[in-house]
């Protein structure tokens, strides 16, 4: 397998539920966010204050479109899917696993919005952003897990299981 990429959205785990499971794998792990923070020089709220909703997406995407990784365990961020050049390249790398959990267990796990660097609209709840992304989801994902799940380890084990049907 040449590498594992996590969707869902924010809060689903795909940084904290994937470096476990490159642990458990023994890959490497990388979380694109950590990359475009660095790129930019910025932490994420500050470069998508800067940059906008669009310009983001667009440089998240770039970002994904660059990856050239082996055995590696990829976090995007929870918006990877609104561009179509970087979930194809996420798929090009490798299979792609969909976090999914209910609206309800991500506003329990998430705190203030505002400050965490989700690309909402003004108005736009949680909800709406859920009931927006969903389909992209579903669409790239290769293997869907419930990740509503009270320890990061069953997480770890579940995807460990999905994986090993391909
Ligand atoms: N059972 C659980 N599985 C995964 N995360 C959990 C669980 N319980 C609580 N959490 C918390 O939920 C949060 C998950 O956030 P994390 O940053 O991993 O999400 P993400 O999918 O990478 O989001 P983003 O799209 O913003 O990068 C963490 O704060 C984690 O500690
Ligand atoms: O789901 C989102 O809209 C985002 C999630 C983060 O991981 C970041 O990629 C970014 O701040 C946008
Ligand atoms: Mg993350």
């Amino acid at each position: 397998m040449r590498n594992v990429s996590l969707i869902g959205m924010p809060g689903s785990g795909k940084s904290t539920v994937g470096v476990l499971l490159a642990k458990e794998l023994g890959f490497s792990f990388v979380d694109t966010d950590l990359l475009i923070q660095r790129q930019e020089g910025a932490l994420l709220q500050s470069v998508l204050d800067r940059l906008g909703t669009e310009r983001f997406l667009d440089t998240e995407a770039e970002v994904i479109a660059a990856l050239d990784c082996q055995r590696t365990v990829i976090a995007p961020g929870g918006s990877a899917v609104l561009r179509d050049l970087g979930a194809r390249r996420l798929k090009e790398l490798g299979p792609v696993l969909y976090l999914k959990l209910p609206c309800a267990a991500l506003e329990r796990r998430l705190g203030d919005l505002a400050s965490r660097g989700v690309t909402l609209a003004p108005g736009q709840t949680l909800q709406d952003l859920y009931d927006y992304r969903a389909p992209y989801y579903e669409k790239y994902a290769d293997l869907v897990i419930d990740a509503d799940q009270p320890r990061l380890e069953d997480t770890v084990a579940l995807a460990l299981a999905a994986l090993r049907q391909l």
